[in-house]
């Protein structure tokens, strides 16, 4: 056993003109926050999509809390990679009483969860609006609430700042904090390097589909940094082309 919650070795899945990532090794640890930052197209829903089992690798190993994805309990796992599931015409109370029920709460612990995770993400007031007339954030509030609300071991969210005001990024924040304090492991990709050093344990740099190295999130200049190594292994890149 390790104290992994998520593990990637060697993963790798090709596309056309050679986009995809190759030979991926990751841990998130229980009790972590690892942030996943890297330019547009670098491969970070790729691989997050690859971890989850919405992408079949073409080489290389995932365990989730030290299982393949085949025997994995899946009900430990909250996710939120592409767009929130929920359903247009469905009331976000509804929405998010489907969904713990799926993560195999009984009705009553179901109850009590999407009462809490509505307060948590500040969405009391749009209990009672169905989905499709949410705004864009409340939306993606809705998502992360669907993600969060059952405390899985294992959290794996693709950007979910996208769309939130700063309260909503403060609010996933300490949403977040909480998780990973209570053992989880919470894989997150972001754009926003201050947000990421402010959360994040771990930070690993992707790109072109591979990972190329670590931030210290307490770093002077994350930024710079940052921009140091893609620079640095855009660069290595060109020399060995032939
Ligand atoms: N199903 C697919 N078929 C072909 N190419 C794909 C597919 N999915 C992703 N790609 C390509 O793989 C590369 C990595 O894409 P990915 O979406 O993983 O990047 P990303 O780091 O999440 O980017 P962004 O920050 O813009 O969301 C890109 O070149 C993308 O065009």
């Amino acid at each position: 056993m390790t104290s992994a919650r998520i593990q990637a070795r060697g993963l790798t899945r090709q596309f056309g003109g050679g986009a995809g990532v190759a030979g991926i090794d990751l841990d998130v640890a229980a009790g972590q926050i690892h942030a996943l930052v890297g330019l547009n197209g670098a491969g970070k829903t790729t691989l997050m999509r690859l971890l989850l089992g919405m992408l079949r690798p073409d080489s290389g190993t995932v365990r989730i809390n030290d299982e393949p994805p085949h025997t994995t309990d899946w009900a430990h796992v909250g996710h939120l990679v592409e767009n929130p599931l929920a359903y247009g015409e469905l009331d976000g109370r509804t929405n998010l009483t489907l969904a713990a029920r799926l993560h195999g709460a009984s009705a009553a612990q179901a109850a009590l969860m999407v009462d809490r995770v509505l307060w948590e993400l500040n969405l009391t007031r749009y209990a009672a609006v169905r989905a499709r007339r949410m705004s864009l954030g409340n939306r993606q509030r809705l998502g992360l609430a669907s993600a969060l609300q059952h405390d899985p071991e294992v959290v794996v969210l693709d950007e979910p700042t996208n769309a939130l005001d700063p309260a909503g990024v403060i609010m996933l924040r300490e949403a977040l904090i909480r998780r990973a304090a209570g053992g989880a492991g919470v894989l997150v990709s972001s754009h926003h390097l201050d947000e990421v050093a402010r959360v994040a344990h771990r930070i690993t740099v992707i790109n072109a589909g591979r990972v190329i190295g670590t931030l210290d999130p307490h770093g002077v200049d994350i930024e710079r940094s940052f921009f140091a190594l893609v620079h640095d292994d855009d660069t290595q890149h060109e020399r060995s082309e032939p």
